[in-house]
């Protein structure tokens, strides 16, 4: 089963912090939503909250168009499968995955057959009999994940599920969970501060920051458009180039830097219209970045850079840019493999302009 996810002007206080700062999301039936975030930004907290464990302070909560706000646990169609995710030691393998199912009352043979099934689904039905100690961390992950469909919830609520999985099995699982509710089709609400398993993993992407929403789209969208300067700095490595709007028109605006001014059309403000006179940062990745020459398309000239710093990384160098005549700024640049860069070396930067995010300097 799969349900639609809808949460109103959520906020959580504890005394006098605000955990959960008005947060309003609208989530499809059958999607994969991620909340990334650093420690400490509100993600346990929205998971609880959806999960029944804990009552938003204000706001509302709506599963499959019903009203769940002040809904215990027990009666949401919810599972939450935490880090911890404490299998049964002395039970075997379908009798672990049975457990909710027991508790609901349903009677073995049927019991047996849905476990047996989601063993199946996890890729280890020839386990059925073996106990926990008998696996690996990840078997006993995915033990957990089975255990944690077999009640068949509308809506999946995973926090930090493979934050315990050193990281080569890590980014093997995260394959697997997409795989495997891709499969199912039930809502996935999974929690990580790890922006690579976010990218692996969601449909889209909750970007959360002192109990706030910073972004909420796609991977690439997040990447590559963000909306505000935590987001793009979350997502990824990001130069950022302080700068002011001079001349605004219907079609973008002109940016004025450190390292030259640069015509942006309207796309690239992608937290609203430009203004003129109001501070900016450009937001340019470092594989934006190109010698004047290379590639094609429009390119902007951004100026004469030394490389300070050269290293080889197989699909390109990564170099660290000193621009010239401005010295308090700092880039890092990836330049293709294709032709050596070296220390010393003095660059003629460039990149396309609708590569570049102009964002307000300064975001509420
Ligand atoms: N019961 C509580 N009483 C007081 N403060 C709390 C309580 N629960 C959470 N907080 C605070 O609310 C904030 C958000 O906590 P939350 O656990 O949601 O963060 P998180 O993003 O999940 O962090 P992490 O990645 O470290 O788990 C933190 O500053 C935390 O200290």
């Amino acid at each position: 089963m799969t349900a639609p996810v809808l949460i109103e002007n959520a906020t959580k206080t504890f005394g006098s912090f605000t955990a959960l700062d008005d947060v309003s999301l609208d989530i499809a039936a059958g999607e994969f939503i991620v909340l990334l975030g650093p420690s400490g930004c509100g993600k346990t907290t929205l998971l609880s909250i959806l999960g029944g464990f804990l009552s938003p302070s204000s706001g509302r909560i709506a599963i499959g168009g019903k009203e769940m706000t002040h809904v215990p646990p027990a009666r949401r169609p919810t599972t939450t499968m935490f880090q911890d995710y404490a299998l049964f030691p002395h039970m075997k393998l379908k009798d672990n995955v049975g457990f909710g199912l027991r508790m609901r009352g349903i009677g073995r043979a049927e019991r047996e057959e849905r476990a047996k099934n989601f063993l199946d689904l996890v890729g280890l039905k020839a386990s059925a009999d073996k106990k926990p100690h008998e696996l690996s961390g990840g078997q006993r992950q995915r033990v957990a994940l089975a255990r944690a469909l077999a009640v068949d919830p509308d809506v999946l609520l995973l926090d930090e599920p493979l934050g315990a999985l050193d990281l080569k099995l890590r980014r093997q699982m995260q394959d697997e969970l997409k795989a495997i509710q891709k499969r199912v089709g039930t809502t996935f609400v999974h929690v990580t501060h790890d922006q690579e398993e976010a990218m692996a993993i969601a449909d889209r992407i909750v970007v959360m920051n002192q109990g706030k929403i910073e972004d909420f789209g796609p991977p690439s969208e997040i990447y590559m458009r963000p909306r505000s300067l935590f987001a793009a700095g979350f997502m990824g490595e990001v130069n950022f180039v302080p700068g002011k709007i001079r001349d605004v028109d219907g079609t973008g605006a002109v940016v004025e830097t450190a390292l030259g001014k640069v015509t942006l059309p309207k796309a690239c403000f992608t937290a609203g219209s430009p203004s003129a006179g109001q501070g900016t940062m450009l937001c340019i990745r470092p594989e934006h970045f190109r010698r004047a020459g290379e590639g094609d398309g429009a390119v902007t000239a951004l100026g004469q850079a030394t490389v300070s710093n050269s290293a080889f990384f197989g699909t390109h160098y990564r170099c660290h840019l000193a621009p010239n005549g401005a010295p308090d700024i700092s880039i890092v640049a990836h330049m293709p493999q294709s032709t050596v860069v070296a220390e010393g070396q003095v660059l003629t930067l460039a990149v396309s302009v609708g590569d570049i995010v102009a964002l307000p300097s300064k975001q509420a």
